[in-house]
């Protein structure tokens, strides 16, 4: 554990492109808290799917995650994602979870209420990684350090594939397409899109293994403290 850091990074970036790995990676090396915000939009669709409203009523998705109690934790050695006290850790991985998310969170009252929540959670905290979609762009403006993970559609594929053991072509097409489908749905929508923020630093792991990639916003994180600024 490296204990020289202190402030926020944000990591944000397309589907798939191992976003969670590395955030949670790179708390553990730098004694940060670890925040996963697409699990709070996860959680936030189970409450949606349990209240039986339709995706397309955005009143009555906003209210069903107003209603449930959402919790998820900061600890980057511990992952804790509950609704209404229940475990669902495991459900949020889940294709039906995984096809309703991006709806979800597209609506504007259920952004407000899960940014306002982001926010509480992470301030106060002396060194903290957060990831997700517009972390960078909205809900931490002024961290430390953005950065803005890519990597090519086909090892974004690949990637899912192994992490599912999937091996059937025709699933790895199915894969590449949802993955297609989820960035299409997350950057063109009207509120807070994902985009890479100005300052952002771009860091492509397409051709870099995932210790790389970890070591790469490491060395990035230490550089920004000591320099005082992100690049
Ligand atoms: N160079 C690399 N950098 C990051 N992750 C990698 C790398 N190589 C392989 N992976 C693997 O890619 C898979 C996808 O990573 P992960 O689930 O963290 O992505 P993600 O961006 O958080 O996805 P999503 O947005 O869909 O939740 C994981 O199994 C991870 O171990
Ligand atoms: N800050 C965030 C985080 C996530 N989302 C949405 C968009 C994603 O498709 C979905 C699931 O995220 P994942 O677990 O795949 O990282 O949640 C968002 O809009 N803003």
């Amino acid at each position: 554990m490296t204990a020289e850091f202190s402030g926020q990074i944000t990591l944000d970036g397309p589907s798939g492109t191992g976003k969670s790995s590395v955030a949670r990676q790179v708390a553990q090396q730098l004694g940060a808290h670890y925040l996963d915000t697409g699990a709070m939009y996860r959680a936030a669709t189970v409450a949606v799917l349990d209240a039986g409203v339709a995706l397309d009523d955005k009143v009555a998705v906003a209210r069903a995650v107003s209603a449930a109690t959402i919790e998820v934790g900061t600890d980057a050695r511990r992952e804790k994602v509950k609704v209404d006290g229940v475990d669902v850790r495991q459900r949020i991985r889940g294709a039906e979870v995984t096809r309703a998310v991006s709806p979800v969170s597209a609506v504007p009252a259920v952004r407000r209420l899960l940014v306002a929540r982001q926010r509480e959670l992470v301030n106060g905290a002396d060194a903290v990684v957060v990831e997700g979609r517009d972390i960078g762009t909205v809900v931490l403006p002024d961290a430390t350090l953005k950065i803005y993970l890519t990597a090519s559609p086909e090892v974004r594929a690949q990637r899912r594939a192994g992490q599912l053991g999937v091996t059937d072509p025709d699933k790895i097409a199915a894969l590449a397409a949802d993955l297609r489908r989820r960035d299409d749905y997350d950057s063109r929508r009207a509120d807070s899109p994902l985009r890479p923020a100005e300052d952002a630093v771009v860091v492509d792991s397409t051709d870099l293994a995932q210790e790389e990639t970890v070591a790469k916003v490491v060395a990035l994180a230490l550089d920004a403290v000591r320099t005082g600024q992100a690049s």
